[in-house]
């Protein structure tokens, strides 16, 4: 994976309340934190309000396979850089490759599947227009890029 196939990206500090007694990052904080930045992803990256879509819009996102490595510690204090990557967009699913970075290096490389849900029934459906224009033209952006770079 490398910059450029990242779709997203953004900082977070860590903080008192993301750490255990030990004083590192607790590891579900880690996982609250990856789902923060999909749903800001979605909302500001994409241009789909994320509210919307689960609320008025009854469309989920849940995920069907979350895969977490745990490379370095974190501790309070250190800015953690987030990026998102998209590495399959499916009929129903979106399969990302997520990162959490310090200065020493990676943090977290996750592997996430969310699969695009109907809330009435939470049955898997097809991604509705709007996001999948937006998903699409974000694979397809990444892809001119690396075009560009052979
Ligand atoms: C989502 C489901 C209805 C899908 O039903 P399935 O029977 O698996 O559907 P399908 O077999 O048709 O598969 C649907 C797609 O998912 C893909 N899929 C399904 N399972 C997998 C796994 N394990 N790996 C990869 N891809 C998968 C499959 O390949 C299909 O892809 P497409 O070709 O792109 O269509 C069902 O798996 C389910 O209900 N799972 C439980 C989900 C759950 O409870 N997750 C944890 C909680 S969700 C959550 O925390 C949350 C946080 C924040 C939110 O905003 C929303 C939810």
């Amino acid at each position: 994976m490398t910059a450029a196939d990242f779709v997203f990206e953004r900082q977070e500090l860590v903080r008192f309340g993301h750490c255990d007694p030990a004083g590192i990052v607790f590891y579900p904080r880690y996982f609250e934190m990856l789902n923060a930045l999909v749903e800001d992803w979605i909302s500001q990256g994409l241009g789909v309000d994320y509210a919307q879509l689960l609320g008025p819009r009854r469309v989920g996102l849940p995920s069907v396979r979350l895969v977490a490595d745990f490379k370095r510690i974190s501790r309070m204090g250190d800015v953690l850089r987030q990026r998102v990557a998209i590495s399959r967009l499916g009929r129903t699913s979106l399969a990302l490759n997520i990162s959490f970075e310090g200065e020493d290096g990676q943090r977290v490389a996750f592997e996430q599947v969310l699969v695009c849900t109907s809330l009435e029934t939470h049955k898997p459906q097809a991604f509705p227009d709007d996001l999948r224009a937006a998903l699409e033209q974000c694979a397809a952006g990444v892809q001119a890029h690396d075009n560009k770079q052979q």
